[in-house]
């Protein structure tokens, strides 16, 4: 492998010298405490950088000992050859130890990143500061990062140098980019905004706008307590509309969950959130996978092999308010066996008989039982043919037990979970008036969400009507209105390979990979 910069010692330096990493390291304290103290007040980062040598420049002894320090050094010392490559870096990327693409790479195939990295798009010479680690997950590494040209930051999402993520990514941009222009073009329903993508060292390069905590991150903030009801209500209605759009372009999100929703800086004081993450996002219709979502968050139709659509997004939606509630996840099962035998013993009931029948995996969980099995009263009171299967038939089948998880709260179903959370006092009477009312409408919207049935689960549409969000009295169960089925304007249309109104090409970028 070819000698990298980090593995090569420094020639040289005078013994009593400074290091160059104190060098380093001052010169770039001055351009990120100035950054972080006085962001609207500076040129770009650059201007920004030369205006403070320039500042230095009238005092020649402190303008040696810092901006001239390297000839300083060479005037003492003509063996001392400084390279700049060999400054010791503040690495961001775990594991930083080079392995592939000839590197610059770890073992993960992740970008070594470290503090002041520079991530360029070289078509536009739009150059992206590396700062600090926001997120390292399945596609790649999520960083803050100084935008030069607009002095502000924003998030870059570094796609792993891989030919599926980058395949995945692609999909990533183009359904952005289709929600952002076609369907969202003025920023007003809740879903990120992508700014900018290129392919930098083999690795492709998302931009985004900068946003806040996630909402894992803001109810481990509250000690896992669950957020205060307007706010779930609040938070509630934004998500909702961003599915609604998404429905309406015929988009599966397939990974919604806490930690894909982002507080958003608060504009007139108000709370604000904004959906991420469409890197497992895919068309309705043209659904690839199997193995998607979140397990806390993974849909009955998907845990039992069964087509999808959007409203497995509505299921993940459904866990997501009742966790902001309650401040825990409503399914965290330790398996897929585990996670099914919550929802069938907090929400009632089980997958309709059709769903099974026709499911790929409903052997995994199911026990056939002839055409009625009487006492079961699995659906909407009607008896099925299926039952789940005992931990002691998982096991004699698999040979080793399910995983089972710890229950975080008491057991029990729903209704009984929301009204005496948090569980002090199991008597639900305690409740004044106008909480009770509250709890009421939001366990008959969660019910409308965490439905078994696909097909009977809410539109986006129709739970935006719901009492609960639209904040009107809640007077009984509600109906939600009919739905014409409509074909989504994005399945009506193939999906943007070309997004943005941009070109691949031009971006350096191919729907194959770079190298074609
Ligand atoms: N625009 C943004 N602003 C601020 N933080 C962000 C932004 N985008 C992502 N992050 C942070 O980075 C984390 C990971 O981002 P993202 O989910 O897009 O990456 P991922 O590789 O798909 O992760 P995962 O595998 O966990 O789904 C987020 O949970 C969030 O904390």
């Amino acid at each position: 492998m070819e000698e990298t910069g980090r593995e090569r010692k420094a020639a040289g330096p005078p013994p009593w010298a400074p290091t160059k990493s104190t060098v380093f390291r001052s010169y770039a304290a001055a351009v990120v405490g100035d950054r972080a103290e006085a962001p609207s007040a500076r040129g770009n980062g650059v201007a920004a950088r030369s205006s403070n040598l320039r500042a230095v420049r009238k005092r020649p002894i402190v303008a040696r000992l810092t901006r001239d320090i390297v000839q300083t050094f060479e005037k003492c010392n003509p063996e001392f050859n400084y390279v700049d490559s060999l400054n010791p870096k503040h690495f961001l990327t775990s594991p930083a130890v080079p392995v592939h693409n000839d590197g610059l790479d770890n073992a993960n195939s992740d970008l070594i990143l470290y503090v002041n990295l520079e991530l360029v798009n070289k078509k536009s010479d739009r150059r992206y500061i590396v700062e600090e680690m926001l997120g390292q997950g399945t596609f790649g590494q999520v960083a803050k990062c100084w935008d030069a040209e607009t002095n502000s930051y924003v998030a870059v999402k570094v796609i792993k140098n891989q030919p599926a993520f980058y395949q995945q990514a692609i999909m990533e941009v183009s359904l952005l980019s289709m929600l952002n222009d076609k369907f969202d073009p003025d920023d007003q329903h809740h879903i990120v905004r992508m700014l900018d993508f290129f392919p930098w060292k083999n690795h492709l390069c998302i931009t985004f706008e900068m946003l806040g905590h996630n909402l894992y991150e803001l109810l481990k903030k509250n000690n896992l307590r669950g957020l205060q009801l307007q706010f779930v209500r609040t938070f509630s209605r934004q998500i909702l509309d961003a599915l609604i759009v998404m429905k309406g372009a015929g988009i599966i999100h397939c990974d919604l969950k806490p930690e894909n929703i982002l507080i958003t800086p608060k504009v007139n004081s108000a709370a604000g959130v904004k959906v991420i993450d469409f890197g497992s996002a895919c068309m309705e219709g043209k659904t690839i996978y199997s193995y998607i979502q979140s397990r806390y968050y993974r849909s009955p139709e998907v845990l039992l092999g069964y087509p999808y659509t959007t409203a497995i997004d509505m299921w993940s939606f459904g866990c997501i308010v009742a966790e902001l509630y309650i401040g825990l996840p409503l399914f965290p099962g330790a398996s897929e066996y585990d996670v099914l035998s919550r929802m069938i013993e907090i929400v009632g009931g089980q997958p309709p008989d059709d769903l099974l029948r026709e499911a790929k995996n409903t052997r995994k969980f199911f026990k056939h039982v002839g055409s009625i099995y009487p006492g079961n009263e699995a659906h909407d009171g009607l008896c099925s043919s299926y039952r789940v299967l005992t931990e002691d038939e998982v096991e004699a089948r698999d040979s080793k037990k399910p995983k089972i998880g710890k229950w975080y709260f008491p057991r029990g179903r729903l209704d009984r979970l929301i009204f005496a959370y948090p569980w002090k006092n199991l008597n639900e009477g305690n409740l004044p008036e106008t909480e009770k009312e509250d709890c009421l409408a939001l366990v008959d919207f969660l019910r409308g969400l965490v439905e078994f049935d696909p097909n009977k689960r809410w539109s986006p549409l129709q739970a935006s009507y719901h009492p609960f969000i639209t904040g009107e009295a809640f007077t009984g169960p509600y109906e939600p209105f009919r739905e014409t089925p409509v074909i989504p304007v994005g399945r009506a249309a193939t999906v943007d390979h070309n997004p943005g109104g941009g070109h691949w090409l031009a971006a350096g970028l191919s729907p194959q990979g770079w190298k074609h």
